[in-house]
């Protein structure tokens, strides 16, 4: 493993200088765009990893599945009454589908859904960055963790897209807190620092019927794991998942920091690093070194 590991980074680094980093905020712009990671985790506890793997960078969106398998626990199926679960077809920070679908955005990881559930974690825990942080910490084993304050806020200095879906769907009354306090928790989560060790052990319950093994936790049950998986399926990489699904053909969720993590249900977790990004706003490096493990494992859960 550490060899295919390490012929897949030989193969992907060339690829670096074809993307481009995210500049939508000062501070995620001067990340060093030459560096890639990968990371392995299996259901047995064996790791695996090569690259700047033990490196943190800023997660971003990667956070929406934890606030969903967060929201999740407490809601059960109400929560589906307030985002939806089909693909957008649109980029992540697109606004043209919520007006005319009365403010219920079409699925949790655009970044509309995600401000929904985020919304509905606010209704529910006192302190709602720190509960992710504490859940975060519990499931990759990295007491560590911390957010980055000078990402969260820069993100919150050029928030007005994001807060403009969020007032948005406050007038079709699918918000129920205050608008700029769940900006906050949002941009907090986003900007939580982990490297690929950490998100690879972290996704761990996704691949293992809900079920954490190095916290021993039933984190959520084999039911809903397998329903996340399929969502991540469908969402998690925006309008690039039918691509993704093409190439990689694993449950998967992207970041603008340039991580990817992709789940290989009953087997492994897995977690790419590199900042670059393609079009679609996803890692163009960590897409094609998935695509490359999923090809020379035949991890596909499409056959
Ligand atoms: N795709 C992403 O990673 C986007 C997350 C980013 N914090 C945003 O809200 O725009």
């Amino acid at each position: 493993m550490d060899e295919l590991l390490q012929s897949i980074e030989q193969k992907v680094r060339p690829l670096i200088g074809s993307g481009k980093v995210a500049d939508y905020i000062p501070a995620l712009a001067k990340v060093n765009p030459n560096q890639f990671g990968i990371a392995i985790y299996s259901n047995n506890g064996e790791l695996y990893h090569t690259g700047q793997a033990d490196v943190e960078f800023s997660i971003q969106s990667i956070s929406k599945v934890f606030s969903l398998t967060l929201a999740m626990k407490h809601y059960g199926e109400d929560m589906w009454q307030r985002v939806g679960r089909e693909p957008s077809g649109n980029p992540f920070n697109s606004l043209v589908q919520l007006e005319y679908e009365a403010g219920i955005p079409r699925n949790p990881f655009i970044n509309a859904g995600a401000l929904v559930v985020s919304d509905m974690n606010q209704s529910r825990f006192a302190t709602p960055h720190y509960a992710m942080r504490e859940y975060l910490r519990r499931l990759s084993g990295n007491e560590n963790l911390t957010s980055d304050k000078v990402v969260a806020n820069s993100e919150y200095e050029f928030r007005a897209r994001n807060a403009s879906m969020a007032y948005l769907m406050k007038a079709f009354g699918n918000f129920h807190n205050d608008v700029e306090e769940v900006l906050h928790n949002y941009f907090d989560n986003c900007a939580m620092r982990m490297n690929c060790i950490d998100l690879a052990k972290a996704f761990s319950f996704l691949a293992n019927k809900g079920y954490c093994q190095h916290s021993g936790e039933q984190i959520i049950s084999a039911r809903e794991a397998k329903q996340v998986n399929g969502l991540l399926a469908t969402s998690g990489l925006y309008d690039e998942a039918g691509n993704f699904a093409y190439r990689v053909g694993l449950p998967g969720k992207s970041g603008v920091g340039g991580g990817i993590v992709a789940i290989v249900p009953n087997r492994f977790s897995v977690c790419v690093w590199s900042p670059e990004l393609n079009t679609s706003g996803n890692s163009l490096a960590g897409i094609a070194a998935l695509e490359a493990l999923s090809d020379s494992i035949g991890w596909s859960v499409f056959g």
